[in-house]
């Protein structure tokens, strides 16, 4: 049995899952940022994305009503407004299809997640499923991806307007809120985690939700790798890129 961490071990211990596991280091990632994906495998991307982008409010209004406490309720329920924004006109889903607009991809087609893959919407649903089932620490932990993403998004930005003439900064605009906002989110996070994971098997708990939570990503990347990379077999019924 693990004893229990300092404020600074649990941090570290945190940190070091991220180092490890976040998905910033995928083969798929490393492809996008590089200029080595055609155009259909780039939009492959935003599509089976924009199915984790829907379900983050979704997962975050189950958070929400498991908090008994109004002020983390007032502080979490932000994430919601952030994604769903105040109107059809803003917000980070509108956003996202402002991205997957600028691929060319039809939007009734994009927003009926007919073409996502099944290995995606299984590994975005078990994220919607481990915050309803878990404990609120657990479900908490398991946003502590963001304390990566502004890295991975930054690389991910400067790389595709680099390497890819049809990408312009106004097509990748979702990507300009979002260090700010996972910063602030994560922060807060973090510091919830680090007061309220107080026993060695609650440290343990949270140090396990963030690993599941990297597979969540991980799994993905896999999903789309194996549909668009190699072999290159999409499933039945998934997504098409035309012949180049
Ligand atoms: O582009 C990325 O690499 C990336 C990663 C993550 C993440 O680490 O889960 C999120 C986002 N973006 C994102 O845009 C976002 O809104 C978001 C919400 C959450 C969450 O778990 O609550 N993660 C992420």
């Amino acid at each position: 049995m693990s004893g229990l961490l300092s404020r600074a071990q649990l941090e570290a211990a945190l940190r070091r899952i991220g180092e490890e596991r976040y998905h910033h280091l995928h083969p798929f990632h490393h492809l996008l940022n590089g200029g080595g994906l055609a155009k259909g495998q780039v939009q492959a991307w935003a599509l089976n994305r924009y199915y984790y982008q829907r379900m983050i409010p979704l997962k975050d209004a189950a958070i929400v009503s498991r908090m008994d406490d109004a002020g983390l309720r007032r502080e979490w329920r932000q994430r919601i407004v952030d994604h769903d924004g105040n109107s059809d006109e803003d917000g980070g889903l509108r956003r996202w299809l402002a991205l997957t607009d600028g691929l060319g991809l039809d939007r009734a087609y994009v927003t009926s997640t007919d073409g996502v893959l099944p290995a995606t919407k299984f590994a975005v649903e078990a994220y919607l499923h481990f915050v309803r089932e878990k404990s609120l620490l657990e479900a908490v932990a398991s946003s502590l991806t963001e304390l990566f993403s502004p890295l991975a998004i930054g690389a991910r930005v400067r790389g595709m307007l680099e390497n890819y003439d049809y990408i312009t900064p106004e097509i990748l605009a979702y990507f300009d809120k979002r260090p700010e906002q996972a910063t602030r989110d994560s922060d807060f996070a973090l510091a919830y985690v680090l007061d309220n994971a107080r026993r060695p098997d609650q440290q343990q708990d949270a140090l396990r939700a963030l690993t599941f939570k990297c597979d969540v990503l991980w799994a993905q990347l896999d999903a789309l790798h194996h549909a668009y990379v190699a072999p290159g077999t999409p499933p039945p019924g998934a997504f098409r890129p035309e012949a180049a």
